[in-house]
C-alpha cells in the first residue's frame, strides 16, 4: 500500500528532507492553516499536525507552553480533523501526519479516529505513548484505511529496534535522537548516528531523527544517516516570538515570511545534492 508519504519518501529531492511539527491551534486555527500551506508551498516531506494535550509528558516546555496556548484558542482533536479537512480543500498535498496522545484517542475511539483521519486527508499517526498491546490492532486499522501508524524507536536495545523495525512495511521510522523530552539541544550524543546506521541498515523503509534538532548543521549532519529529520520546537519557539504579528492582519505576511526563512535555511539551498543515507 502507498500513501503520500510513501510518494513523499521516493520522489527525487535535491535538498535535506525535513518533516516539521507544529502545534495546531497555536497561535489559532487560522494561522495553522496559513502555516500547513506555507510549508506545503516550501515542499516539506511531511508535516506533524500536533493535537494539543493538558499533560504532554514527552514534551519541554516550548511544545508544553503551545499546547497550552491552542488548548486556550479552543483547538481540540475535532479541530485539528478539520484543519486537514481545509488543507486538503485548498489543494495541499504534503502528507498530514497526526500527531496525538493516546488519551484523546481513546476518548474519541480509536476505529472512529482512524476512519475520521483518513476521511480528513491525514497520512498517518504518531502516538508517542501508545501501549504496545494496543499498536498492533490500531496498526491494522491504519493499513486497512490506507494510513500509516508510525513507530518511534530510541536508542534502547537491539532486540526491541529489530522487533519493531523489521515488520515495517510503509511510512517511515521516527528515530529519537536522544532519550528525553523534545525540545532544542545543541550537542548530540556521538551515539546517535550509529543508532541511526543500525536502525537505517535494518529498516525496510525511509527513517527519520527528531529531538534537538534546531540548526542547518545538525540538519545536514544528521542527513548523512537519516533520509528526513523532523524539526519541532525550535519552529514552534519561532512561532511563539512572532505570537500576536501573526495575527494582526497588517503584521501577518512579514511573520510568515521569517517562518519561510527558517524553513529554507533548514532545508538547504536548492541544487545541493545531498549524500543522503
Ligand atoms: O521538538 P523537537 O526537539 O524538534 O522534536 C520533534 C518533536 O517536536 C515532535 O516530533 C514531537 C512533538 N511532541 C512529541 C512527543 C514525542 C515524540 C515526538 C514529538
Amino acid at each position: 500500500m502507498m500513501n503520500r508519504i510513501d510518494q513523499a519518501f521516493q520522489r527525487y529531492n535535491d535538498r535535506y528532507r525535513l518533516i516539521p511539527f507544529i502545534t495546531a491551534g497555536d497561535p489559532d486555527a487560522k494561522t495553522s492553516l496559513e502555516l500547513i500551506r506555507l510549508l506545503d508551498e516550501e515542499g516539506v516531506t511531511a508535516i506533524e499536525l500536533g493535537v494539543p494535550f493538558s499533560d504532554p509528558l514527552a514534551d519541554g516546555p516550548v511544545i508544553q507552553a503551545a499546547s497550552d496556548r491552542a488548548l486556550a484558542a479552543g483547538m481540540n482533536l475535532r479541530g485539528v480533523l478539520k484543519l486537514a479537512q481545509q488543507a486538503r480543500q485548498l489543494g495541499v498535498q504534503t502528507p498530514l501526519i497526526l500527531f496525538t496522545y493516546y488519551n484523546p484517542v481513546l476518548h474519541y475511539g480509536v476505529e472512529r479516529l482512524v476512519a475520521a483521519a483518513k476521511e480528513a486527508g491525514f497520512d498517518g499517526f504518531i502516538i508517542p505513548d501508545l501501549p504496545l498491546e494496543e499498536s498492533e490492532a490500531l496498526d491494522r486499522m491504519a493499513t486497512d484505511a490506507e494510513l500509516h501508524l508510525i513507530p518511534l524507536v530510541a536508542p534502547t536495545s537491539h532486540e526491541r529496534i529489530r522487533a519493531i523495525v523489521s515488520k515495517r512495511k510503509g511510512g517511515f521510522i521516527y528515530c529519537v535522537s536522544s532519550l528525553g523530552t523534545t525540545g532544542i539541544r545543541q550537542h548530540f550524543s556521538d551515539g546517535v548516528e550509529s543508532f541511526l546506521d543500525e536502525v537505517g541498515s535494518s529498516s525496510p523503509v525511509p527513517i527519520a531523527v527528531g529531538f534537538g534538532i534546531s540548526q542547518p548543521h545538525h540538519v545536514e549532519q544528521m542527513s548523512k544517516h537519516a533520509d528526513a529529520v523532523v524539526v519541532g520546537s525550535a519552529l514552534v519557539r519561532l512561532l511563539e516570538s512572532l505570537g500576536e504579528r501573526l495575527q494582526q492582519e497588517e503584521s501577518r505576511a512579514a511573520a510568515l515570511d521569517e517562518v519561510r526563512q527558517m524553513i529554507r535555511n533548514l532545508v538547504g539551498k536548492k541544487g545541493r545534492v545531498t549524500s543522503g543515507r
